[in-house]
């Protein structure tokens, strides 16, 4: 068994001429939790993208479970919630879990949404109603439902929490902290540095296609002198 859920080494990534990675190395440990913080356009999704081989790379190496990550079958382990997921408006919820399990050829079972269901306090009325009539932090919550019912070794998230309440944010916690608690590895995205704080192992931080650091909160605040994981994230992007 490899012990690298994921490892990115000395990876490049331009958009046309623009720079996006300049060499990017970046470990994920089986059962580790990492946050990917940086400004706009810092090239998080883009990250994230590549991994996943939505985008092609220029330069470096990812391995996913030690495997090539260009082979689908690296990605059999892996779950991914885009940025923006946008379920098929012509389906109801039941329908859209229903077929998330199916697509990674997954049972659906009943207790495990239940439980899932309840852990977001989504409402199972709510999931026979078309999703183009549920609003947009509904649609997040399901489609974080969806990505978490599916039984795997890697999530992948992107800004997993926006859009959620603050009664939904706290339920999502809980909710990754149960998927951690099987043994899964998590690399999630997030502007909300308080969250990365709290549900993370480590912090990294991707800056001008670079990255400004790669560790703990505690040795993120030692490092850059900071009081709190804000300061240090202007620190480490100044
Ligand atoms: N398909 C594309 N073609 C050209 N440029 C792109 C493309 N996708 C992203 N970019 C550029 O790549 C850079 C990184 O974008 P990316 O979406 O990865 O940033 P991000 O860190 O996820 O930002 P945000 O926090 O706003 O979601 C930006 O300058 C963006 O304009």
């Amino acid at each position: 068994m490899p012990e690298f859920a994921l490892r990115l080494a000395d990876v490049v990534k331009r958009h046309g001429r623009q720079p996006i990675l300049n060499g990017i190395s970046l470990d994920l440990a089986q059962g580790e939790c990492v946050g990917l913080a940086g400004v706009n356009g810092a090239g998080k999704t883009t990250l994230l993208k590549c991994l996943l081989d939505l985008c092609s790379v220029d330069g470096g190496r990812i391995t996913l479970f030690g495997a090539d990550h260009r082979k689908p079958s690296a990605r059999s382990e892996l779950a991914y919630l885009p940025e923006r997921c946008n379920p098929p408006a012509c389906m109801n919820g039941n329908e859209y879990l229903r077929y998330l399990a199916a697509l990674h050829g997954q049972p659906c079972g009943a207790a495990r949404r239940a439980a899932m269901l309840a852990a977001l306090e989504l409402d199972p009325a709510t999931l026979d109603r078309p999703v183009r009539q549920l609003s947009k932090g509904m649609v997040q919550k399901l489609a974080l439902a969806g990505c978490l019912l599916l039984d795997k070794r890697l999530y992948v998230l992107d800004e997993p929490a926006s859009g959620l309440d603050p009664q939904a944010r706290a339920l999502f916690k809980r909710a990754l902290r149960h998927a951690r608690a099987s043994g899964a590895a998590v690399l999630m995205t997030s502007h909300a540095l308080a969250d990365i704080d709290e549900l993370c192992d480590r912090i990294v931080i991707l800056h001008d296609g670079a990255l400004r650091f790669d560790g703990t909160a505690d040795a993120c605040r030692a490092h850059f002198g900071a009081a709190d994981l804000e300061g240090a994230f202007l620190a480490a992007i100044a």
